[in-house]
């Protein structure tokens, strides 16, 4: 962990004091210690919560092992309502001492189902600052692999209660250029399902323009703009040296250098498309001047309607260090460091300077200190013993855009609807477009093509690119599509629920084909009508809410309600027709595969008995008995067969659950049948065995493999890796 290139070129730049210099190094040096923040929808959050300080904390406050006490996690002090944790314990603490052990597990299992994120300290930041409320239009420029996102659409999200999810007014939409890694931000976001949340696959830097009805000017369309918009650019990562070791090794000056122009574009694109009174967030892993002060001084000097926000008392318990005023750019040698741009010019040919990526933004702008560069937020690692980070806050002048809390649904007018594209309002026209109309040209032409590719630390690999776009669009059904309406009518939903917002994903766009029906609100719904897929590369559009599940041989395959869905469909399900369990009835579906409906114990045994096969959903309210106890109420998706039922929802969902109600895992592989008969069921008349036998080759064809039936591997530390970032 030794770089000289790294020091002299840091020292030089004076980014902390000489005296403090080692200290900074010694802590790059050491671990990092493992972060975590309780996710979700805030409610959820909370029980959780409380669950891990009142439970698990004292649980782990006595361990010693090998005769050395081990400290149990602690809340990190700056982060809004304790939700974020950190601890420092060795592998083989976590792996043989029984107490963390089953700390692990339950981290686990939590993040594997979304409840917990593993994710940096550092990086929960960035979201903090943005402010999101429900009601705003934001979006993310860099998003993948996802964290950000999560933290976004959980602020868009803040008024969902514990079983019901509200559907916000705002939108969010999560880019990335990199094609692979938005699947991976899909996946991720898939966690808290949102009906606001689109992801498009678009290089940050040309962002085209996109177009919505007007909200002041009936039948024309104008340029969406952001009140909130997110900048997490790829950068050259040396804040996360502690944990990416390669670091130490290949780091060099030219790594920033080459990236700067990449940062200042996308930062200044997100301009752009701000509203007046908006704000945007710009951050970096990197400690590099030319990647931070030097791309805000850049952005702002050429946008003077922008300012830095002073955000200094925003987390009172973040220990922070200002901005720098002063910086000054190496070339690759790192032989010399140059006053200013010019005289970095005299020492080179035309040739070497353009290969250099230098340009005069790479140096402290004249009138510098005009820009309140102290503003912007410094963290170091042995400030607080996290990763390097940089956090700017930029707010546009202008009156903020008054949105009202719920939109009022417009429909587009009959001309819009029939005029064809030459004759629908242009939207340079309409609005005196975002875009500058002399950069329009080459936005709409750089859109067409494939996005370039930038992995995360930042350098584009030779040849690579985002390749040509194969999604299928989504189409929106009309509200009296007759499957959609079999669907609503299957489930028992009612009148109210938004069936005119609701979305196929297939080439034709028909219902019929669908095997996945989606919901959206209206501002994505708005985005979707009104341009074209392919231009802005979508590649997810609000939520899957409803899937088609095949019903065993010879039946026709019915809907069924995604289990991650269900906060969002039930306030539209006719109340009577959700079932209700109790404690007993919940360990019978979460220990054994294919109960019977006759081991239930009643009255939800004449309950299921009486139901028609299908999907059924079961709300399990806050309870407590021996052995298991239900903080608050739960809902669950079950699948009925003609005489047993199924709990639908994955082997990690069910093990979390089991752990979160009965304090273990209770669950068995789905092969293998429990030995004793289900603990709390009632005597069973006819023989358990023949009819489980009969259950199951019923079951053979229904229960999917996949999103939500499925078995997959079993939890282990890859799954937390994979969500790190
Ligand atoms: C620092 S990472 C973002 C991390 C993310 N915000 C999170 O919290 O999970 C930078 C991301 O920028 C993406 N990227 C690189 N160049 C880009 C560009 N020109 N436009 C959009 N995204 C880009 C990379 O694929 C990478 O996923």
């Amino acid at each position: 962990m030794h770089n000289e290139r790294f020091a002299t070129y840091y020292k030089t730049q004076k980014i902390v004091p000489e005296d403090e210099w080692e200290t900074l190094l010694e802590s790059l040096r050491t671990p990092l210690p493992t972060t975590f923040r309780v996710a979700g929808s805030r409610l959820t959050a909370q029980s959780l919560n409380a669950t891990l300080r009142d439970t698990h904390v004292p649980n782990l406050s006595n361990v010693v092992f090998e005769d050395q006490p081990v400290s149990p996690p602690v809340q990190i002090p700056w982060y809004p309502d304790g939700l974020a944790w950190q601890f420092n314990v060795p592998k083989k603490v976590l792996r043989k001492s029984p107490e963390f052990k089953e700390f692990h597990s339950f981290l686990v299992f939590e993040t594997e189902v979304g409840n917990v994120s593993r994710q940096e300290a550092v990086s929960m930041l960035p979201p903090l600052f943005l402010d999101v409320e429900p009601h705003h239009r934001v979006m993310d420029m860099c998003a993948a692999p996802g964290s950000k996102t999560a933290q976004l659409l959980e602020a868009l999200h803040a008024h969902d209660t514990l079983t019901s999810t509200s559907i916000p007014s705002g939108l969010l939409i999560a880019n990335d250029s990199d094609h692979k890694r938005t699947h991976l931000l899909i996946h991720q976001s898939a966690r808290l399902p949102s009906p606001a949340l689109m992801v498009t696959n678009l290089d940050a830097s040309i962002y085209p323009s996109m177009k919505v009805p007007s909200t002041t000017n009936p039948g024309r369309l104008e340029a969406l703009q952001f009140d909130r918009i997110l900048c997490d650019v790829p950068c050259s990562g040396d804040g996360t040296m502690r944990k990416n070791l390669g670091i130490w090794k290949t780091w060099q000056p030219q790594d920033g250098n080459g990236l700067h122009g990449l940062q200042l574009r996308i930062l200044q694109r997100a301009m752009k498309l701000l509203a007046p009174g908006g704000r945007i967030v710009y951050s970096t892993c990197s400690l590099n001047p030319v990647e931070n002060e030097a791309v805000i001084a850049s952005a702002l000097k050429a946008n003077p309607d922008f300012h830095l926000l002073d955000v200094s008392t925003k987390l009172p318990a973040l220990v922070s260090r200002p901005g720098l005023t002063w910086w000054q750019p190496t070339d690759r040698s790192l032989k010399m460091t140059y006053e200013t741009y010019e005289k970095f010019l005299e020492t080179c040919t035309e040739g070497e300077a353009v290969k250099s990526k230098m340009s005069r933004g790479h140096w402290p702008p004249e009138g510098v200190e005009e820009l309140n560069l102290p503003r912007c937020i410094r963290i170091y690692p042995h400030l607080q013993d996290t990763g390097g980070f940089f956090v700017a806050v930029l707010e546009r002048s202008g009156e903020v855009a008054q949105t009202p809390p719920r939109e009022k649904k417009r429909e587009a007018s009959p001309a819009e609807e029939e005029a064809p594209d030459s004759k629908k309002p242009r939207l340079e026209e309409a609005t005196g477009d975002a875009t500058p109309t002399e950069e329009a040209p080459k936005v709409e032409e750089a859109a067409k093509s494939a996005a370039p590719v930038i992995p995360v630390g930042g350098k584009a690999k030779k040849g690579e690119s985002g390749g040509s776009f194969k999604e299928n669009p989504y189409t929106f059904l009309p509200a009296d599509d007759p499957t959609l309406a079999s669907c609503l009518k299957r489930l028992h939903l009612t009148p109210t629920f938004p069936s005119s917002n609701v979305l196929v994903r297939n080439p034709d766009g028909s219902g019929e084909a669908a095997r996945s029906l989606y919901i959206s609100n209206d501002r994505v719904k708005a985005v979707v009508q009104h341009n074209d897929y392919n231009r802005i590369r979508l590649t997810f559009a609000g939520t899957k809410v409803f899937t088609k599940q095949e019903a065993g041989r010879g039946v026709e395959a019915q809907w069924r309600v995604l289990d991650d869905a269900l906060p969002l469909v039930v306030p539209y399900t006719e109340p009577e027709t959700i079932a209700v369990g109790d404690l007993v009835t919940l360990r019978i579906l979460v220990a054994t595969h294919y109960p019977l409906c006759a081991v239930f114990p009643e009255p939800f045994k004449t309950v299921v008995q009486g139901r028609e096969s299908g999907s059924l959903v079961v709300r399990f309210p806050e309870s407590k008995i021996e052995g298991a106890s239900l903080s608050h109420d739960v809902i669950l998706p079950l699948w009925k067969s003609n005489i047993s039922l199924t709990l639908m929802i994955d082997k990690k969902a069910r093990s979390a659950l089991s752990m979160r109600v009965f304090g273990k895992d209770i669950t068995t592989p789905a092969k293998e049948r429990p030995q004793t008969q289900t603990p709390g069921a009632e005597a069973v008349v006819v023989s358990v065995d023949e009819l489980e036998e009969q259950a199951e080759v019923e079951m053979a064809d229904a229960v999917p493999a996949g999103d939500d039936g499925s078995e997959p591997a079993a939890g282990d530390d890859a799954a937390m890796a994979d969500v790190e970032n």
